[in-house]
Order: C-alpha cells, then structure tokens, then sequence
C-alpha cells in the first residue's frame, strides 16, 4: 500500500501547527496542532458546525489558513502536488459528479492515471483497479454510472480509487451519513482491514462510539481541540462534555449527545 514513493522519509503525513482559519472575520478552527503519523487510524469528533470538515479541507490543502502551517506528507499542503498519495472521500457529492456520466470502473481505474507510464493505461493498472474494488467489496458494480449510487456505495467507489491510485493516506468525512446501521458496521470493519494493511486514515465521524471503538486515538473539535489522544480515556473524560457544552449520555453501546 505504501506504492513506490520513499522521498518523505518517516515523517508524519499530516502535522498541522497552530492553524486557524475563519471564513468572515472569527476563526472556525483556531491554534490546532495536530500531528498524524503513519499507520495511524484518527477519528475527529465535534458537535454540528465545530470546523471537522473545515479543519480537514485546511490539513489537505483547500484553503489557505489565515495563520499557522498545514503540512501534507512533509510538504506545504497548499503546494502538495502528487494528490494520488491521499484518497479523500469528501462529505458532498460535488456537482462535478452529479455531471460525470462515467462508471464506477473509470472512477476506480483514474486513481492509476499518475502510475500509468506515457499517459497509458495498462492491463496491469485495469487489474489494480479490479483488485481495489474487490477490496472494497463493490466488484459487482463496476459498470453501474457513479450517479446511480447509494452513499455507501459512492464512498466506497473513492475508497478505491484512492487504493487504486496506491494512496498513503485515506481521508474520509462523515462516510457514514445516510448510511443504514448494518451497512455502517460493514464500513467500519472495512476500514479496520484497511488500517491492518498498513493504510493511516484520518476520519471526521459523528458516531462517537464508532470512533472510540475502532479508531486508535481521537481528536475532539470545537473551533479548537479539546481532547487528542487514547479514545478509552477520551470516552472517560470531561473533553466530550465540555466540548458538546452539555452532559453527554454514556449508554451501552453508545454515547448520546
Ligand atoms: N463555505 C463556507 N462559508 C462560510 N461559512 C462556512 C463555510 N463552510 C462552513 N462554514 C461555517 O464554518 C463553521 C464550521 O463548519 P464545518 O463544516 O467545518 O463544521 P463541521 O464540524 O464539519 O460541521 P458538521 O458536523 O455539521 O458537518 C460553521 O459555523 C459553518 O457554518
């Protein structure tokens, strides 16, 4: 999974120092270290409107903060170029999408374009494509248009292309909204494989008991970060609490805010 690129060394994938960023005039994320190494698996929670996805778009590049420094992978996430090295599967279908009349086979096999030698596609990168959406368990909707999926279904077709394409980093946001409980379960075990396989995933996630059971540290976001680390402790701590701005419901099988 790591592909062919060794230039970064072993550094971190993501290190953000004291980031902010405000849309009008107040921040949405402020002062937020965050350092991801690789073959991490980091749930980001927050209540509705914390800046989860905001941060995410900073970390990846997508705006340019007002002040602090986003790294991607040891380079600037501005400048970052070889965008095949991080999947992201983004919580909106874009209307780019709803506009490509293409399937979920060519979506697969786009992750190859910056391995595929003269701008050719190989049989070898065809068979790549295939074995990534085996992975992923939607082999059996290679011709079906990406704009005839479900959630699920759509999320899974990035998933794989960002395997495809050899990605190191997988970033996903909210991949489980609309997404009915079984198949959420599904997902999840689906990432736990990705993760044992050497995949580092990054992941905003409103399920909090999903991100305390599967993901091996938690970051908590209200504008700024409330809680980062073991998600045992954060699931015992007053971080959820404070951050939420209510007493958050400790349930079996799950928490409640
Ligand atoms: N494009 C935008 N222009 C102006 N304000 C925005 C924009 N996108 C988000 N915001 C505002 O920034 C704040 C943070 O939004 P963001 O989407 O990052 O939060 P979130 O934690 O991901 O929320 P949710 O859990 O509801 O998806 C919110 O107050 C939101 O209304």
């Amino acid at each position: 999974m790591s592909g062919s690129h060794t230039g970064d060394g072993d550094g971190p994938l993501v290190e953000a120092r004291d980031l902010t960023f405000g849309y009008a005039a107040s921040p949405v994320v402020e002062d937020v270290d965050l350092r991801v190494e690789r073959g991490e698996y980091v749930g980001i929670v927050g209540p509705n409107g914390s800046g989860k996805s905001t941060l995410l778009r900073l970390l990846l590049g997508l705006h340019e903060a007002d002040s602090g420094s986003a790294e991607l992978l040891g380079h600037p996430a501005r400048a970052f170029a070889e965008r095949e090295r991080v999947g992201y599967v983004a919580q909106d279908v874009t209307e780019d999408e709803k506009r490509m009349p293409i399937t979920v086979s060519e979506v697969v096999l786009m992750g190859r374009f910056p391995h595929a030698g003269f701008g050719r596609v190989t049989a070898a990168d065809r068979e790549h494509a295939r074995e990534a959406l085996r992975t992923v368990g939607i082999e059996h909707l290679a011709d079906r248009k990406i704009t005839a999926l479900s959630g699920g279904q759509r999320q899974r077709t990035y998933i794989a292309r960002a395997l495809a394409g050899e990605a190191e980093l997988l970033v996903l946001d909210e991949p489980t909204v609309g997404v009915d409980a079984e198949s959420v379960d599904a997902f999840f075990d689906l990432l736990d494989g990705l993760v044992a396989d050497g995949l580092t995933v990054l992941l905003v996630e409103h399920d909090i008991g999903a991100v305390i059971e599967h993901a091996s540290r938690v970051v908590c976001l209200n504008r700024e970060v409330y809680f980062d680390g073991d998600p045992t402790a954060f699931a015992e701590s007053d971080a959820l609490d404070r951050a939420y701005g209510t007493n958050v419901r400790r349930e079996e099988g799950g928490i409640v805010t």
